[in-house]
């Protein structure tokens, strides 16, 4: 048996950074990616950057086939980049297969005429998630019924969308599509829009995202699916219908487990079926360890990546990073224009005992929003009222994916508000809106 320093399985964000790290340090590594077409994962073959590709062309006037044939090639490109930085690393051994192990710490890859079994020292499970499809009668029998993958893959863009779902995937793809000129439809089991966030930036983003034309059904379960001469009707909880000529299912994506025949081992699952790791990423087998969307948790390409980082720091480091060092995650929802939260509402921080001062502010208060037209939205933040600390901002505005990693920077630095307010940002950038947001009145 073939015996390597570290088997990693799966080529995702954490697992390539890996991998990479491992070589450099002449270990010898063995990378399985059982599906060559999406060589590097899913953040640059069929998530972060087709969906932000194609949502950058929607908002500069692109027809649809022609943002799908952009988007199509940068992703081709970046997949055979990270293919080519990878391949031919020494030590590195990059195996076009599928893993599934037979033991503890043994892993068997298949390919479509081979089976080899391998082994390490230490085994790196990134074998990301899955969409997430609910029973729902009579879906199997109807075409045009998508994933988030197979949708931005279908070069017709679609006349009438209803999307299942209105969390990260649903809503990007709903302010995307209407951007491109689809009639849109959301339904959500929710009863409002965003329930995590502030309830004054929520009721801002329903506001806009209704305005670009996107029907919102609130509290509602989709019961049944049936076709009829291309036109899809999907009967809802509470007796209506609702037509269309697509359907996207954006209902969760879980972690990616089942191919991995982990009965054949004492690595063991959470609740929610992700893979059960320590905050060092420890599974529950010695020296398997478990990155990315799999060990379930936030899914974002830069917790791979920061996972990543903790591998690194434990196998070769000083092995004091871990998760418990990770805090305020700041993260964006791509919807036109974009929303992005970084620390605490007001609802949390209060839960966590804080007293607060909180600040809304429109962006048409600011100069940049009137130079780029585009007005729409709203800036909260937040503020211990007690130390001054900045504690959280929920930025629902032009730029916002940018601006949410200073405020990210204020958090972790453990800034006063007075260091946002009388920072000096250059003019007109609608980063200097900081000055303004946390230009408070405090009274201890
Ligand atoms: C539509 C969409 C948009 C998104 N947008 C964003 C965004 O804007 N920003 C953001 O931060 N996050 C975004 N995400 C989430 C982000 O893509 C994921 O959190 C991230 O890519 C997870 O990476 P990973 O390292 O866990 O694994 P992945 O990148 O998913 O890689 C897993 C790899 O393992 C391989 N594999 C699986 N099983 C096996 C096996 N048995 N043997 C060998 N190989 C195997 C798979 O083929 C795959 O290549 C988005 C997700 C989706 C679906
Ligand atoms: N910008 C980003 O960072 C970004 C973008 C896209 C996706 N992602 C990641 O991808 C993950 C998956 O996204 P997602 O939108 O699929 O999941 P999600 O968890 O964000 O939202 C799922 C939605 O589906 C609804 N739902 C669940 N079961 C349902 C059912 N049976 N019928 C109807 N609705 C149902 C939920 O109530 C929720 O509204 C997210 O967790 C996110 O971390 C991130």
């Amino acid at each position: 048996m073939k015996k390597f320093d570290v088997i990693i399985i799966g080529s995702g964000t954490a697992g390539a950074k890996i991998a990479t790290e491992c070589a450099k340090r002449k270990k010898t590594v063995a990378l399985i990616e059982k599906d060559h077409h999406i060589f590097g994962g899913s953040c640059i073959n069929i998530a972060c950057i087709p969906t932000k590709t194609l949502i950058h062309d929607s908002l500069h006037d692109s027809l649809y086939e022609e943002a799908v044939e952009r988007k199509n090639k940068l992703v081709k490109k970046m997949s055979e980049n990270k293919y080519k930085s990878l391949y031919g690393l020494d030590q590195l051994s990059i195996y076009d297969g599928e893993a599934r192990f037979v033991a503890n710490k043994e892993v068997e890859i298949v390919t479509n005429s081979t089976k080899e079994i391998v082994t390490a020292e230490h085994i790196i499970i990134n074998t990301g998630a899955v969409n997430n499809t609910p029973p729902i009668e009579g879906i199997e029998h109807v075409k045009n019924v998508y994933t988030s993958t197979s949708l931005i893959n279908s070069e017709e863009l679609p006349d009438k969308l209803v999307i299942i779902g209105g969390g990260y995937i649903g809503l990007e793809y709903a302010s995307m599509y209407a951007s491109f000129g689809s009639d849109i439809t959301v339904v959500m089991p929710e009863d409002t829009l965003i329930p995590n966030e502030e309830p004054e930036i929520a009721q801002e983003v329903e506001k806009v995202l209704k305005d670009k034309g996107i029907t919102f059904l609130f509290g509602k379960q989709v019961e049944k699916v049936k076709e009829e001469n291309g036109v899809i009707s999907l009967q809802l909880s509470n007796e209506d219908e609702v037509k269309g000529d697509a359907v996207l299912i954006a209902t969760g994506r879980k972690p990616n487990v089942e191919d991995l025949h982990l009965e054949n081992t004492k690595i063991m699952l959470t609740d929610e079926k992700a893979i059960q790791v320590n905050d060092k990423l420890q599974t529950t087998v010695d020296n398997v360890w478990a990155v990315g969307d799999v060990k379930g948790g936030m899914q974002f390409t830069y917790i791979s990546f920061d996972d990543a980082r903790i591998i690194i720091n434990q196998l070769f480091g000083d092995k004091t990073y871990s998760m418990k060092k990770r805090n305020n995650v700041p993260y964006t929802v791509f919807v036109d224009p974009p929303l992005s939260r970084v620390g605490h509402t007001k609802e949390s921080a209060e839960k966590d005992g804080y007293e607060v001062v909180v600040n809304n502010m429109p962006v048409s208060s600011i100069p940049r929003s009137h130079i780029m037209n585009d007005q729409r939205g709203l800036f909260t933040g937040i503020v211990d009222k007690q130390t001054g600390q900045v504690l959280g901002a929920s930025l629902f505005g032009h730029s916002s994916e940018e601006l949410i990693n200073i405020v990210k920077i204020a958090i972790d630095h453990k800034w006063l508000y007075t260091d946002l307010r009388d920072h000096i940002f250059n003019h007109p950038v609608m980063s200097e809106s900081l000055n303004n947001l946390f230009d408070l009145e405090i009274e201890k």
